[in-house]
């Protein structure tokens, strides 16, 4: 999906949404929509997620030295797709009914996903460093739909030429969505944080091409 197509899906959305923001990635561009999903919805998704997801923390080899990703994920998708990643092959998990429900969602509205990687912050202490994703199994524009559950985390971009910062909280229950030039621009991540930080897992939709 080109950046002129993600627009013209995301602005059609936004239409239906109280509180949306624009965040200026250029040459790239995110849609911030606060409330996409109400607070029982969120909790009840959260709670779903922690139970049923086969949640793991590999060991991913950063500077030379082998360490556990500092959060636990679960990548879940379509039969058959795979995500190689830091050095990982991850293969899909079956998708559970209630993360379906939200890539249907996704996909009413131009939004088509394959795969969620679903990411879990225990605490401040767990984070994402930064990172783009623009694997090639992403193709040439990787269109990321993050969904944000529990803990409100700040999510920080900065431009790979040095020439612009950026940062947004994200609370329960939004949804950000990033154009592919974003990816390819500027990094992002999830830092660490010394106060007393509750649970969030964040749901990163993505199509990943065989
Ligand atoms: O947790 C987040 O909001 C960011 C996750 C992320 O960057 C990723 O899964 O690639
Ligand atoms: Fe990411």
């Amino acid at each position: 999906m080109n950046e002129t197509t993600f627009t013209n899906h995301a602005a059609a959305l936004a239409e239906h949404f109280a509180d949306t923001e624009w965040l200026d990635l250029s040459p790239g561009r995110a849609l911030l929509i606060r409330y996409w999903l109400g607070r029982g919805d969120s909790g009840a998704l959260l709670h779903d997620c922690l139970d049923r997801l086969p949640w793991e923390s590999p060991r991913i080899r950063l500077f030379g030295k082998e360490h556990p990703i500092p959060r636990r994920h679960a990548f879940v998708g379509d039969p058959q797709v795979t995500y190689r990643w830091s050095g990982l092959r991850q293969e899909a998990h079956p998708w559970t009914a209630s993360l379906d429900a939200v890539r249907g969602r996704l996909d009413a509205a131009g939004f088509a996903f394959n795969s969620a990687l679903v990411n879990h912050y225990r605490s401040g202490t767990d984070s994402m460093g930064w990172h783009s994703d623009r694997e090639r199994e992403l193709g040439d524009n990787p269109v990321v739909a993050t969904i944000s559950l529990g803990q409100e985390r700040r999510l920080a971009f900065k431009r790979r030429d040095g020439e612009g910062r950026l940062s947004v909280s994200l609370p329960d229950g939004s949804l950000l969505l990033t154009s592919g030039a974003v990816q390819h621009h500027w990094l992002h991540q999830v830092a660490k944080s010394a106060r007393q930080l509750d649970h969030r897992i964040s749901l990163t939709f993505r199509y990943i091409y065989p």
